[in-house]
């Protein structure tokens, strides 16, 4: 039974994706800090799959290295490592942004990334051919954007540790993607603007963004993908968004 390893499995695309698979009959870890989030997933989706929650900080680089080097053996080799896990904050303009939320940006999306990416490896390359690491990018990760300052620069982190993933992965049989959406209704937006729902709301409304299932359906496309294949960046945006001409600051 193939087996999949989802961070930020306690909303958006991570808990979509975890039905996803579910559906497919794929064997589950799941991961978020929200406990009271993971049992209810494990609770919905244990019937129909075996399901392992682990309640985790990706930042914890020594929780990541002690729970992923102690996974029960009906859950390995991993077939699938979907670093999901992250965030954006403040939106406004970088000269007024506090030092402390760029610093959680970097600390959740490139390190905690990197923490289980290091932590997983082995039991992908025990997998071999047809293993996958998805790593969720951004549309910001290519595109600079007002507000977008950390948090873009984090996602290009994600592309650009991808590609060199996969040089050094090369002859091994992993595959590396980067999965680069643009905008999708999830809790995402409450984040970044610390719980603002109406700031939330008014940002998805009036158009159709992505759906969480519409991701779900990609990372399990990706990897369920012939084994010869790797997708090195797919980039989805809803159709009701493009990107806007460059801005010029004029004289008054
Ligand atoms: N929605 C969008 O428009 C887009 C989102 N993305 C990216 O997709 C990914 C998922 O976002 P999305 O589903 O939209 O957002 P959500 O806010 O709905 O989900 C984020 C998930 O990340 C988890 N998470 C955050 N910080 C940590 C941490 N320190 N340790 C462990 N888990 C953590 C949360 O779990 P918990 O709080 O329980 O720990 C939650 O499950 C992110 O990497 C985001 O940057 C990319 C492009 C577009
Ligand atoms: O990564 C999220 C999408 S956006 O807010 O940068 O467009």
């Amino acid at each position: 039974m193939p087996s999949v390893l989802i961070t930020g499995a306690t909303s958006g695309f991570g808990k979509a994706a975890a039905q996803r698979f579910a559906q497919a009959g794929w064997s589950l870890i799941l991961t978020g800090r929200r406990k009271e989030r993971l049992d209810a997933l494990e609770k919905e989706l244990a019937a129909k799959v075996p399901v392992l929650t682990l309640a985790l900080d990706v930042r914890d680089s020594d929780a990541v290295a002690r729970e992923l080097g102690n996974l029960p053996d009906a859950f390995l080799p991993l077939t699938c490592l979907i670093n999901n896990a992250g965030l954006a904050l403040a939106p406004e303009p970088a000269q007024k942004v506090a030092l402390e939320d760029w610093h959680t940006m970097i600390d959740t999306n490139v390190t905690g990334l990197v923490n289980v990416t290091h932590a997983a490896l082995p039991l992908l390359l025990e997998h071999g051919a047809g293993a996958s690491i998805l790593n969720l990018g951004s549309v910001a990760g290519q595109w600079p954007y007002p507000g977008g300052h950390v948090y873009g620069a984090t996602k290009a982190f994600v592309q650009q540790f991808g590609y060199n993933l996969r040089c050094d992965l090369l002859g091994t049989g992993v595959r590396v993607t980067d999965l680069a959406p643009g905008m999708a209704e999830t809790e995402f937006t409450l984040v970044r603007t610390k719980g603002n729902q109406a700031a939330s709301d008014a940002l998805y409304s009036g158009t159709t963004p992505l759906q969480a299932e519409d991701i779900a359906e990609q990372l399990f496309y990706l990897a369920t993908l012939p084994a010869h294949i790797n997708i090195n960046r797919l980039e989805i945006m809803p159709v009701r968004q493009a990107w806007s001409p460059f801005a010029v600051d004029r004289d008054a």
